[in-house]
């Protein structure tokens, strides 16, 4: 079961396609990241979601319903926090919290009483005096203390410091885990994300790159390492090898198709005496060297 399905899903800004027919399901219950570099396109495919932006073309069904129809029912289910979310300033935390409960029929006070004190909030100070963590502390105890079906987030992470974020992925887990909540979050925290997320989805230039569990993701990238032991510079290389780079007998590359047997035979057939080494990678070094590919696609 999916909880969300886009289909071709587009935004278009003026002369700028934001996203471009965006495919993509989100499995009920996972944990699922969309990553990308600066203006890939995540916050706006966050916005079409939630209906806070109307696509251009395409569709998306968001808890079985068109995005463009969510209403009350659905939205009461939903929690969206964004990191540049308007909140009123002149409300205390315990302001926002009673106006937000008004609202959804599942709140849950004691959940909000034990994030209270877990995020160490306030209660009776002016928003427009909290910090920047501070702030998205508050906005996600809004959007937690309800048991939304569907938490949407965009850059969680910034602004909270190591024990606010340890205590929030946490807590991240344990709805996700008990099947309660799916989260879809976009994030630049790479780390944070591995951890966290079982599926990856990367877009590039508003276009969807790959989208895979965790696992498989991280399965199918090594690091090679090759000592040539005086074998030439191979002329072709396999289309899956990355930054094939080569100095003073031994080259490194990324091989982004990582099946033991396929590899190993495809690197006997090009260096036949050749040491190989295969390293797994983290999802920071999978992703960076997927960026320096876009920047330059001969590497
Ligand atoms: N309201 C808007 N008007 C015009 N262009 C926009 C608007 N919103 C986004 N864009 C453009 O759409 C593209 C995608 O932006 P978006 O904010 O979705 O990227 P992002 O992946 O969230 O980036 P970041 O990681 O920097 O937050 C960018 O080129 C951006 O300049």
């Amino acid at each position: 079961m999916n909880i969300i399905e886009t289909d071709r899903l587009t935004r278009r800004f003026q002369a700028t396609e934001a996203v471009h027919e965006l495919t993509l399901a989100v499995p009920t219950g996972s944990v699922f990241a969309l990553l990308g570099a600066n203006g890939a396109g995540k916050t706006t495919t966050l916005k079409l979601l939630v209906n806070l932006l109307l696509p251009t073309a395409g569709s998306a069904q968001v808890l079985g319903v068109d995005s463009r129809r969510l209403g009350e029912r659905e939205l009461a289910q939903i929690g969206y926090v964004s990191e540049n979310q308007k909140l009123p300033g002149g409300m205390t935390v315990a302001q926002l919290l009673d106006y937000c409960r008004s609202f959804y029929p599942t709140w849950d006070r004691t959940l909000e009483a034990k994030l209270l004190t877990r995020f160490d909030l306030p209660a009776d100070r002016a928003l427009k005096q909290l910090s920047r963590g501070m702030l998205m502390k508050a906005a996600l105890l809004s959007a937690l203390a309800y048991r939304p079906r569907l938490l949407v987030l965009d850059e969680p992470f910034s602004g909270l410091d190591p024990v606010v974020r340890d205590d929030f992925t946490a807590g991240l887990l344990e709805a996700a885990q008990l099947g309660e909540t799916t989260v879809l979050l976009s994030s630049h925290d790479i780390e944070e994300v591995e951890r966290l997320a079982d599926h990856i989805a990367l877009l590039e230039a508003g276009r969807l790159r790959f989208t895979e569990t965790t696992e498989v993701l991280l399965g199918r990238f090594r690091r090679i390492e090759v000592e040539l032991d005086g074998a030439a510079e191979p002329g072709d290389l396999p289309a899956s090898w990355l930054g094939w780079r080569s100095e003073a007998g031994r080259a490194v590359f990324v091989e982004s198709a990582y099946r033991r047997e396929t590899t190993e035979q495809n690197c006997r057939q090009r260096f036949p005496s050749a040491t190989v080494q295969a390293h797994p990678m983290t999802l920071r070094e999978i992703f960076i060297s997927l960026a320096r590919r876009e920047s330059n696609p001969h590497a």
